[in-house]
Parts: C-alpha cells; sequence; structure tokens
C-alpha cells in the first residue's frame, strides 16, 4: 500500500461503499448507456439538437452548482490568508488559460481536453480512497494509471468512438478564437484515432491486470466494474451527451458520497468557519450568501471570458456556440480547481481527505 492510499485510509474513521449516491451513480450511467445502445439497436438517432440541450442543462443547472459547493467546501474552515491565495492562484490560472487560449487555441482546447479529463480521473480515484478502499492501488505509479484510464475514458474513448463529433465540436471550440484553426491538423486524426485505441485499451488492461495482481479483493472489483462501466458507457453513449450527463450524474454525485463518507472536523480551524454558528438557520442562510456571492464571481468570469473571445458563439448556431463556448469556459475555470485539488493543495483542496 502506498504511503499516500495508507495515510488517508487510516485516518478515515467510517468508509463506506454503500452510500446512496455512489448506487445512484453507477444505475444513472447504466440506464443511461442501456438506453442509447437499445435505441442503437433499433437505428433511432438522437437529434443533435437535443444531444446540446441535455448537455447544456447537464452542465450548466445539474453540475455547475456542485463545482460552487467544492468551493465553500474547500474554503470554509481556511484561514483569511490562505483563502486570499486560493483567490489569487484561481484568478492567474484562469488568466493563463485564457492567454493561452488566445494566443494558441489548438493548445487552449488541448488544456481543455486534459482538464476534463484529470478533474474526472483524480476526483474519482478520490473517490475510491474515500469508499470502497484503494488496496489494490499499491504505487503512486498505480494511482496515476488509475486515474489516467477513469479520466481517459471521458475523452480518449469519444474520440475513438464518435471521431466526427468529437472533431466538429473540437473545431467549434478553436473556432472560438480562430476559425478554421483546427484545420491544418485534420490530416492526422486517421493517425492518431487508432494510437488512441490501441493506448487507451493497453492502459485499461494494464490497471485492472496490475491492480489483480497487487491485491484483488473487493477494491479492486469495485475499481475494475467502475471503470469498465466508464469505458462501455463513453463508447455506446453519444459524446455530447456523454460528457453533459458524466459530470452531473456520475462525478457531482460521487463527490457527494465522498463528502458525506469523510465526515470528520477538518484539523480544527472551526473558529474561521465561513458558515459558523451551531443555528441551523444561520448556517443555511450564510451558506445561501455565499453561493450567491460564488455565482456572481462566476458571472463576472463568464463575462470576461465572452468579451475576450473574438467569436462567443464559434459563427455557429446558438446551441452549437453555447455549447463549444461552455465547454472552453468550463474547462478555463476547472483547471484551478483540478490545480488547487490535486497538485497544490494536497492535504486540503477540493478532494480532502481526512
Ligand atoms: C472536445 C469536445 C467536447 C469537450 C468538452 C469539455 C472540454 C468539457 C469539459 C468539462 C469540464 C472541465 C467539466 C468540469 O466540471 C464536447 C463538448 C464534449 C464535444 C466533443 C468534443
Amino acid at each position: 500500500m502506498s504511503a499516500l492510499s495508507a495515510r488517508a485510509i487510516s485516518r478515515l474513521s467510517h468508509r463506506t461503499d454503500n452510500h446512496p449516491s455512489l448506487l445512484l451513480s453507477r444505475v444513472a450511467l447504466l440506464v443511461v448507456a442501456v438506453t442509447f445502445a437499445a435505441l442503437a439497436a433499433a437505428g433511432v438517432s438522437v437529434p443533435m439538437e437535443a444531444q446540446m440541450v441535455i448537455y447544456l442543462v447537464g452542465m450548466i443547472a445539474l453540475n455547475l452548482p456542485h463545482g460552487g459547493y467544492e468551493h465553500v467546501a474547500n474554503l470554509r474552515r481556511r484561514r483569511p490568508d490562505f483563502r486570499w491565495r486560493y483567490v489569487a492562484v484561481y484568478l492567474a490560472a484562469v488568466g493563463g488559460f485564457l492567454g493561452l487560449l488566445l494566443v494558441a487555441p489548438v493548445a487552449g482546447l488541448a488544456l481543455a481536453v486534459t482538464v476534463a479529463m484529470a478533474k474526472g480521473g483524480l476526483g474519482g480515484v478520490k473517490v475510491l480512497d474515500a469508499t470502497s478502499g484503494t488496496d489494490h492501488l499499491q504505487t503512486r505509479a498505480q494511482r496515476l494509471l488509475a486515474a489516467g484510464v477513469r479520466g481517459g475514458s471521458v475523452m480518449l474513448v469519444p474520440i475513438v468512438f464518435w471521431p466526427e463529433t468529437f472533431h466538429a465540436f473540437s473545431a467549434l471550440m478553436v473556432g472560438l478564437v480562430e476559425p478554421g484553426g483546427l484545420a491544418p491538423y485534420a490530416a492526422y486524426f486517421d493517425v492518431t484515432r487508432p494510437v488512441i485505441a490501441a493506448g487507451y485499451g493497453l492502459a485499461l488492461v494494464a490497471h485492472i491486470g496490475l491492480g489483480y495482481v497487487r491485491g484483488g479483493g473487493r477494491s479492486w472489483l469495485v475499481d475494475a466494474g467502475e471503470t469498465l462501466l466508464l469505458a462501455a458507457y463513453f463508447a455506446v453513449v453519444p459524446v455530447v451527451v456523454a460528457v453533459g450527463l458524466y459530470f452531473p450524474l456520475w462525478y457531482s454525485t460521487r463527490q457527494v458520497a465522498r463528502a458525506q463518507t469523510v465526515r470528520e472536523p477538518p484539523v480544527g480551524d472551526d473558529q474561521w468557519d465561513l458558515l459558523g454558528g451551531d443555528d441551523p438557520t444561520t448556517t443555511a442562510l450564510r451558506a445561501w450568501g455565499l453561493l450567491v456571492a460564488g455565482a456572481m464571481a462566476t458571472v463576472a468570469v463568464l463575462a470576461v471570458v465572452y468579451w475576450a473571445v473574438p467569436n462567443p458563439f464559434a459563427n455557429s448556431t446558438l446551441l452549437a456556440g453555447a455549447v463549444a463556448f461552455w465547454s472552453i469556459f468550463i474547462s478555463i475555470i476547472a483547471l484551478p480547481h483540478v490545480v488547487v485539488g490535486s497538485l497544490w493543495d494536497r492535504e486540503r483542496g477540493i478532494w480532502y481527505v481526512p
């Protein structure tokens, strides 16, 4: 067992893998996957307009509020100086990403895709730490492989199974800054697709095989089952729907299970508690106020990004433009989330496990 997971596990007071949210996430993904497999078998295809509406509802109405909640949970009991540094790192990462997108839009697209995979993969392993356990992930390399395979399912599997839609929306995302900017790279797609298919397949087999060899057991079984479910889900569900429902139905739902499983009060900084007080009404009202403040800050960043990119709707239809814009925007604001949660603030970041 790695020092990291051993420490995390030994400090968990009531690790459990039967939280209702975990069950919900698995059933939800399975139902969506089976539905789309059945539709495909019946020769029915869901219109792209409907897929884009599902994406926008899933990502904006359902997933965004959970992102806001993660900030509140992360900053809730921190000292003021930490909070200011957090905001500074946050704004610097947002500014850096926006700058990169404007100067090199294809690199911006690559970073957006990477952020989506990193958030899903690293966050997914943290859920395992807190719920069914990671006894079968004994080295840091194995944990990274687990995160890579879980996260990779979100973008790499769709590249293989839904190449045309993937490329069309990628072109729109680059087109926010430079219409036609992805065209020179299109010639490589015939090569990258089989390379990604082979690489992802190998990584998947290596992850599941290594986990079995290094301990197997229940934690391995749960991890292997979920990883295969994710890969199958992204293979059969059209990519726009798949990504739009993955974040609310899988990522956020499972973070709820993690947050509720890890109930120990964070290292005694209660005096700084932003939600303070023992009165539940005060706590609820303060939480509401914080979420409103967070929503306003998000809208302010949204306005800046909208203003900064030359073609915010990618010179496309309203829905397709909104999907492209939102995907870039959400990746921009998710970058500091990932950086803070995984790299800088390992002990108490968004995936904090006491
Ligand atoms: C490239 C690409 C897409 C990219 C989506 C991205 C990059 C989503 C990022 C989500 C994040 C970071 C969520 C965080 O909570 C689409 C629209 C699925 C369509 C297919 C091509």
